[in-house]
């Protein structure tokens, strides 16, 4: 794709050319728009970073030029297309209809630009930009702006953060991008799954041993820590660490040293120590199971991966990257998804995650056998209604604005006042808000 500079964010590349309402509107909606010709050899170019929308306008388009339109669609998969066509236009005809079902949605003259504005901003031009995003983290859903910000806070600062949030959602993802924006980032950085890890061996891996501490060890092992010296380490479900290895892991918070079994000697160590858990790490307080002490220090900073079902408007962005991933890898005639497709995806709930739509998509991309991937090829066609995701846009925004109060405050030790400036409303409006999400202050701390 050109690149060029000097361009506006949000830009809509306009093949063929507006009307003097449409580009009224647009434009003052926040919208650069760039007329382009399909036959010309410009390409798309646009300025990286932007949001861009590309439009074929197919109506004072000749055959020749919406031909090349369609091939365009070819060559830009990963870009959202809209399509403008006249009442009378053919839509059955072949070439039409293919550029129809390619496009996002279409609109017929004369267009209803609050529709098409309303599209736009569903498509995520309604967002400001934020600077380029090299954390390895797909997605400019409300929700995961959210996440967003707390990362670029939480990664200068040598705190622990405790990682939560559903199988599959991007915790691991998360920590790594903790990682990679921290000054850490050049030193190693370890995840651990401690589920995996047998009981009687946490306390090993983790934090090595001396020759003959135990049946079988015969020589000395560095653990997962020592090896991170500097850097980084991931401890994954938390939850399941053995009361042992709590102990030890509560003591290098406080004090920043450990033991290697069968030793007695300390050893200073400089780790970040991140954490992850897919259960609820309050109840197993409760219960007895997890110590409370280590609690609080794990959750000092606390990080809520949100649910893919709760961020609609990335899935599709996930997938195309997903499959571009899996094309560079592998001989795939897919290039992106149907109409259908994308709408099967939007809708579906995702019990599993990006994890499941990563593994959906990548068999979907083995099976496809044309340019597009159906919602059949993603298995996806008849979902039933209980898979149904019921997460409307406007229960995501209140998902969201209930995830912005609550990490703000804690973000802020509860301090309502600061928590009503840093978000700039009043402090009447955060108790508003509380109220209206049921946040009991008492129990968030
Ligand atoms: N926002 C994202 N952008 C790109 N890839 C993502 C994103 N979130 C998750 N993934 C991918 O989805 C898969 C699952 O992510 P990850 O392992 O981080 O999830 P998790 O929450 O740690 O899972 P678990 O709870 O099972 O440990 C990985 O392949 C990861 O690369």
């Amino acid at each position: 794709m050109a690149v060029t500079n000097g361009e506006a964010r949000r830009c809509i590349v306009w093949f063929g050319r507006p009307t003097g309402d449409e580009y009224e509107s647009l434009t003052q909606a926040g919208w650069y728009i760039r007329i382009a010709d399909a036959n010309g050899q410009g390409g798309v170019g646009t300025r990286s970073g932007s949001i861009v929308v590309a439009l074929a306008d197919l109506r004072h388009a000749d055959v020749r030029s919406i031909a090349s339109m369609e091939r365009m669609m070819g060559d830009y998969p990963g870009l959202p297309w809209l399509a403008l066509i006249s009442s009378d236009m053919p839509t059955q005809e072949p070439l039409i209809s293919r550029i129809l079902q390619t496009s996002q949605d279409f609109f017929t003259a004369p267009v209803d630009l609050d529709r098409l504005l309303e599209t736009l901003v569903h498509m995520g031009g309604d967002l400001p930009v934020d600077e380029p995003n090299d954390s390895g983290i797909t997605g400019r859903s409300q929700a995961m702006r959210i996440v967003m910000a707390s990362i670029r806070k939480y990664a200068p600062v040598d705190l622990p953060v405790l990682i939560t949030g559903e199988t599959g959602t991007g915790k691991e993802v998360a920590a790594r991008a903790l990682h990679g924006m921290s000054t850490r980032a050049d030193r190693p950085f370890a995840a651990i799954n401690c589920g995996a890890l047998p009981p009687n061996l946490v306390q090993s891996e983790l934090f090595g041993h001396e020759r003959g501490a135990f049946t079988g060890a015969n020589a000395r092992r560095i653990g997962h820590f020592e090896t991170a010296a500097g850097g980084t380490v991931f401890l994954d479900e938390v939850g399941d660490l053995p009361t042992d290895a709590q102990t030890s892991l509560l003591r290098f918070l406080q004090e920043g040293t450990l033991e290697r079994v069968g030793s007695s000697q300390s050893i200073k160590l400089d780790v970040r120590v991140l954490a992850a858990t897919h259960v609820d790490l309050e109840k197993a307080v409760e219960q007895g199971r997890f110590r409370e002490d280590l609690y609080y220090r794990l959750n000092v900073l606390r990080l809520r991966m949100p649910a893919l079902r709760e961020r609609e408007d990335d899935v599709v962005m996930l997938a195309q990257t997903f499959l571009d991933a899996f094309r560079e890898q592998h001989h795939c005639q897919a290039r992106a998804f149907s109409n259908a497709a994308r709408q099967a995806m939007r809708h579906f709930a995702w019990p599993g995650n990006v994890r499941e739509l990563l593994n959906r998509v990548q068999r979907a991309a083995v099976v496809a056998e044309g340019d597009l991937i159906t919602a059949e090829d993603l298995d996806l066609a008849d979902i039933p209604a209980a898979q149904l995701a019921h997460a409307s846009l406007g229960s995501t925004r209140v998902a969201a604005e209930r995830d912005a109060v609550i990490n703000t405050l804690r973000e802020c030790r509860f301090n309502i006042s600061e928590c009503a400036r840093r978000l700039k409303v009043s402090r009447v409006t955060i108790y508003r808000l509380c109220k209206k999400h049921r946040l009991a202050l008492e129990e968030l701390r």
